[in-house]
Formats: C-alpha cells, sequence, structure tokens
C-alpha cells in the first residue's frame, strides 16, 4: 500500500442525476479543515426530520477519496448547536474504494422538526490520511507501569 503525505490530495468527483445544479462541496474558508457537503434531495420534496428520528440524505455525488485517505463525514456545529441536527455515525467513514454516492445519516436530537432542503449545507467530510497496521497475534503483551488499568484509573 503507498502511503501518501500529500496535504493537497485531488479529489475526484462524480456527479448524479440527483445532484445537477448542486455547487461541489466545497471548504468555505480558507483554513475551513471539511468541505461542506449539500443534501440533493428533490428541490420540490424537501425532507422533514421529525424530533428523534434519522435519515440518510444522498449528495448527489460519488467521492474517489485517493488511496491513502479517508473522508470523515461530520456534523455541522452550527446544526447541531441550533437545531439539534447531528451525524449518527459521527465521524462517518468514506473508505478509499467505495464507488457510492456519499450519504449523511443525519439524526434530529431536538425538539422541532428539522426540514432538509435541496443545496442545503448539511454536514462537512474532512479528507484525513490513514494507516493500515498490520495485525499480528501474540500470546503475552508486553509490561507497562500502567497495565490492565484503564475506565479512570489514574484518578478524575
Ligand atoms: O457517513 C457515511 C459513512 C459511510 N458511507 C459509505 C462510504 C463507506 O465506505 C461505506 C461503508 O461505511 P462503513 O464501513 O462505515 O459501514 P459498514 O456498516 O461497515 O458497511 P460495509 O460493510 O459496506 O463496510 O458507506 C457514507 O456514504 N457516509
Ligand atoms: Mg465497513
Amino acid at each position: 500500500m503507498t502511503i501518501h503525505h500529500d496535504t493537497r490530495p485531488t479529489l475526484n468527483l462524480i456527479r448524479l442525476a440527483n445532484g445537477e445544479g448542486l455547487d461541489l462541496p466545497a471548504y468555505e474558508s480558507k483554513g475551513a479543515a471539511g468541505m461542506d457537503l449539500r443534501a440533493a434531495v428533490d428541490e420540490a420534496a424537501p425532507l422533514t426530520l421529525l424530533p428523534g428520528k434519522r435519515t440518510l440524505v444522498p449528495t448527489g455525488f460519488i467521492f474517489e477519496i485517493p488511496e491513502g485517505f479517508e473522508g470523515q463525514v461530520r456534523p455541522r456545529s452550527g446544526l447541531a448547536f441550533k437545531n439539534g441536527i447531528t451525524c449518527l455515525n459521527s465521524p462517518g467513514t468514506v473508505d478509499s474504494d467505495y464507488r457510492g454516492e456519499v450519504k449523511v445519516l443525519l439524526i434530529n436530537l431536538g425538539e422541532e422538526p428539522f426540514v432538509i432542503s435541496r443545496g442545503m449545507r448539511i454536514a462537512q467530510m474532512v479528507i484525513a490520511p490513514v494507516t493500515q497496521a498490520q495485525v499480528a497475534e501474540i500470546t503475552a503483551a508486553s509490561e507497562t507501569v500502567r497495565g490492565a488499568g484503564g475506565f479512570g484509573s489514574t484518578g478524575a
């Protein structure tokens, strides 16, 4: 496997029929870590997400994530704070060999119905380098000071 250290890898996108006319996913500021993803829902049929419910929102694009990277689908803080809208599987993982449409799994943790209209920026995707470890089964773990202590063992 090739390990990339490119900080500006090219992300190839394929626009699907439901993505016609949508703005490309984009970094909304110079230093933004994530590119905002837009809802490719039907213009004439906005999606209403009721409190406590979840839904898979299409983005209208296939992303060819460069090998050695992943896409992390994360919530937008504003939607989370104002409306209780977040990604249920956060951070969603888009594998570099995935060739289906990227979708966003939203859940409404707020108290009001939330309307998702076409083109709305619903989440953001961070392209991050991936390390694939080699798995090796052993019979005894090396000794450390911490040992098996966890879950608060070092105190508050
Ligand atoms: O928020 C997300 C998360 C995942 N995916 C797509 C891309 C990813 O490569 C694929 C599989 O995701 P994941 O590995 O998290 O799900 P799984 O339940 O393990 O499915 P699979 O058995 O297909 O790997 O689903 C999305 O479009 N959006
Ligand atoms: Mg998987």
